[in-house]
């Protein structure tokens, strides 16, 4: 293990300092495109203002004779486009896969001034994170890159989810994580064949009624991600990370997306993946508070003055923890707001109104 006094070193000669905070910017989607799809490529200019974040995948959903035209096509879309602030990410292939270290090579170089942060999938445990943490530095030394490109986990295999602290806190370089319900799944043996959302057969019952035991008795379906996506915030926030819904894929019930989506948000994550474009705008109401919380928040924040001691507000009681959880909406409303003016008029207008 590195001494923490050599954690902020840059890992090679000339490779610029790493970042001592993850800068948070607006994050509510990472929007999936396959660089080698001309159609999707071609929307890539026009989606790019509507989203927080625009990625190239590279790796699962882009077929094997495929993978060269996506990894040269999001070169060409990366150099010739104009991002503005919003961020561009891509996700390479494995570590383990033929394509992986090629992915590297060529886009660090190529486009990593345009980078914002490379997604790697499928880690298992530090040692994934401190190969790409050196690899990259060699090559962002070489390439005279001035800022570190960070980088996001995906967790996605049973032995990633039990190393999960130990990937949070691998490198300063760690942005984020996202949860991989198809690859995870499928690690664990799980018996669900959907990409993310809940399942049926999942569920708890209510108890018999004594008086009438054949009596239908209601069920609920369960959150089969609960518990990874905990796990995962906790991680995150302990090592000062940005943790992320994964992917939604039964696109067309966009009901269920938005609920996948509200709880990932309610617990903490700052945003889920879009697959598809019908998910972006999902994404983006789930993942901004709503106006009447954001006025709510700031009541509190108003009625508290230095942020100690109890009121009562409208009934209920607030102190010094309130306040704490009114900051989080209310500095995440002004965040989200600076960089989109309907969404700041909204805000402003409820709390006018509150
Ligand atoms: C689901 C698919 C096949 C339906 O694609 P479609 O063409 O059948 O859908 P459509 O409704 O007919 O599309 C309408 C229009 O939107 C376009 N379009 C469609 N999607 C996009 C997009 N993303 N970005 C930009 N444009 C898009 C599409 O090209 C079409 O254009 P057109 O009107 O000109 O004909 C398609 O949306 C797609 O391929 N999406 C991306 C899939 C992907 O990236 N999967 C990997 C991430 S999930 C994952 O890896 C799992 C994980 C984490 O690893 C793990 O849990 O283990
Ligand atoms: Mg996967």
């Amino acid at each position: 293990m590195r001494s923490p006094k050599d954690f902020f070193r840059p890992l090679a000669v000339g490779a610029p300092d790493p970042v001592r905070e993850i800068p948070f910017r607006p994050s509510r989607m990472i929007h999936f495109f396959d660089p080698s799809n001309e159609k999707m490529a071609a929307k890539v200019p026009s989606i790019a203002p509507k989203v927080d974040i625009l990625l190239g995948n590279l790796e699962d959903a882009v077929q094997a004779d495929r993978k060269e035209a996506a990894r040269n096509g999001l070169v060409e879309i990366a150099s010739a486009t104009d991002f503005g602030d919003t961020q561009l990410w891509t996700r390479v292939n494995s570590l383990d896969s033929p394509w992986g270290l090629d992915d590297l090579l060529t886009l660090v170089p190529a486009v990593g001034h345009k980078l914002d942060v490379i997604m790697v999938p499928k880690v298992e445990g530090a040692e994934d994170i401190h190969y790409v943490d050196r690899l990259l530095a060699q090559l962002e030394a070489k390439a005279g890159l001035e800022r570190p490109i960070l980088v996001h986990a995906i967790l996605e295999t049973a032995t990633g989810v039990a190393n999960v602290e130990e990937i949070a806190g691998a490198s300063p370089r760690m942005q984020g994580m996202s949860l991989g319900p198809a690859d995870l799944a499928a690690s664990r043996r799980m018996k669900t064949t959907r990409v993310g959302g809940g399942h049926p057969g999942y569920l708890v019952r209510q108890d018999p009624d004594a008086a009438n035991p054949e009596a239908p008795r209601a069920t609920y379906q369960q959150d089969l991600w609960h518990y990874t996506l905990a796990r995962m915030v906790d991680a995150c926030v302990a090592h000062g990370l940005l943790p992320f819904y994964g992917p939604f894929g039964d696109i067309r019930d966009t009901t269920a997306c938005e609920d996948q989506f509200r709880n990932a948000f309610l617990l903490g994550c700052v945003g889920a993946w879009s697959l598809h474009p019908v998910q972006i705008d999902i994404a983006k109401r789930v993942f901004s508070p709503e106006p009447a919380d954001v006025a709510w928040a700031r009541k509190v924040i108003d009625a508290m003055g230095d942020g100690t001691g109890a009121v009562m507000i409208d009934g209920k009681m607030q102190d010094d923890a309130t306040v704490k959880q009114c900051r989080v909406v209310a500095e995440l409303a002004d965040s989200l707001a600076a960089r989109d003016a309907d969404l700041a008029a909204a805000y402003a207008a409820a709390s006018k109104e509150a």
